[in-house]
């Protein structure tokens, strides 16, 4: 019988790859691939043999298989990339442009060979600059390639509102747009809650607390975990983005998409809202802000194009 199942690719089996093993196979979206470098065979090989023990209790019908060879990746409908390494307290994401430039390489250069025809989510830090390079490397259509980091950076946005007010987190309507960094957008003039607007419901100072903590969001984990960063809601995000596409749900999520024009940006990949379906990248929204949203917008831009402007290919 002809294999019909999705296939997904997973290059990274640690925190993160772990996880969206584990996601993929409880959402039934396709047999799993877990691939990393030859050293961790024995955690993928094992991850992959735990995960299939738990389908076996809970009826799930997709498959891992852990592997450090390519071959096996091949033909992948998904790939999520989150080969790199994660920060520890004190450094920046940007720390690991050099180290993680490395592994995104290997990684892209093999993409390139094996899966020309996957839709590629890249995970691994610093977000804009690692998809940018990738998207160089690999050589995809732009609508192939995206970075996941604005459904986790709206999300936790969204957790902090919902918090503060102490309501359903399913009322919260939110968008965090821009780098994957400390200057990134969250843009509270659109944000509502059960269609009420955020700024009617939170006063100005408790806001910007919120809009800070979400900046400085994926440090305050690392802060706590103390030799990694945060893997369960980054797992979800991107487990988000690939379900839209194998389902052709036609979400729209913010994503860092390549911006040719949009936003007056050109030539960049950076978190924007997108919509995702079978055909990849389908749409890039431009948002209307105001001069003071552009404006924090432009910096951000900034930031990302500085790192960027450090990658050698
Ligand atoms: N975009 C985002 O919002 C987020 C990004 N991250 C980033 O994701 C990356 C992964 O984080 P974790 O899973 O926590 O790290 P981890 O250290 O647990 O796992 C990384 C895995 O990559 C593997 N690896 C190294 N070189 C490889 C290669 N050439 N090919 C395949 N695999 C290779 C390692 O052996 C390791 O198992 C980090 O760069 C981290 O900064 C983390 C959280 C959120
Ligand atoms: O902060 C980090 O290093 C990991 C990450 O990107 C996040 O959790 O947002």
């Amino acid at each position: 019988m002809a294999h019909t199942k999705k296939k997904i690719g997973l290059i990274g089996g640690g925190q993160i790859g772990g996880n969206l093993a584990l996601l993929a196979v409880q959402k039934q979206l396709g047999d799993v691939v877990l691939y990393d470098i030859p050293v961790a065979e024995g955690l993928v090989k094992g991850k992959a043999l735990d995960i299939n023990q738990l389908s076996a209790v809970d009826g799930y019908d997709c498959r891992v298989t852990g592997s450090t060879d390519w071959k096996d990746v091949a033909g992948s409908d998904v790939v999520i990339i989150t080969a790199g390494v994660p920060r520890k307290p004190g450094m920046s994401r940007e720390d690991l442009l050099d180290v993680n430039l490395k592994i995104m390489r290997d990684v892209a250069a093999n993409i390139k060979q094996h899966c020309p025809n996957a839709f590629v989510i890249n995970v691994a830090n610093p977000l804009d600059a690692m998809v940018f390079a990738l998207h160089k490397i690999a050589g995809l259509p732009k609508n192939m390639v995206v970075g996941m980091a604005g459904v986790l950076d709206t999300s936790r946005f969204k957790c902090f509102i919902a918090e503060a007010l102490g309501c359903s987190i399913r009322d919260v309507e939110a968008l965090v747009l821009g780098g994957h960094g400390d200057d990134m957008v969250p843009l509270v003039r659109h944000s509502t809650v059960g269609g009420v607007p955020l700024t009617q419901l939170i006063p100005a100072d408790k806001l910007n607390a919120i809009i800070e903590r979400t900046r400085k969001g994926g440090a305050e984990l690392v802060n706590l975990y103390k030799t990694g960063s945060a893997y369960f809601a980054p797992a979800s995000s991107s487990i988000a983005m690939a379900e839209s596409y194998l389902l052709d749900r036609k979400r729209v999520l913010p994503a860092a998409a390549l911006l040719e024009g949009q936003y007056g940006m050109n030539g960049y990949f950076f978190g924007v809202p997108t919509q995702i379906g079978a055909g990849g990248v389908e749409k890039i929204i431009e948002v209307q802000l105001n001069d003071a949203e552009k404006a924090e917008l432009n910096k951000s831009f900034e930031s990302v194009k500085k790192t960027v402007g450090e990658v050698k290919l």
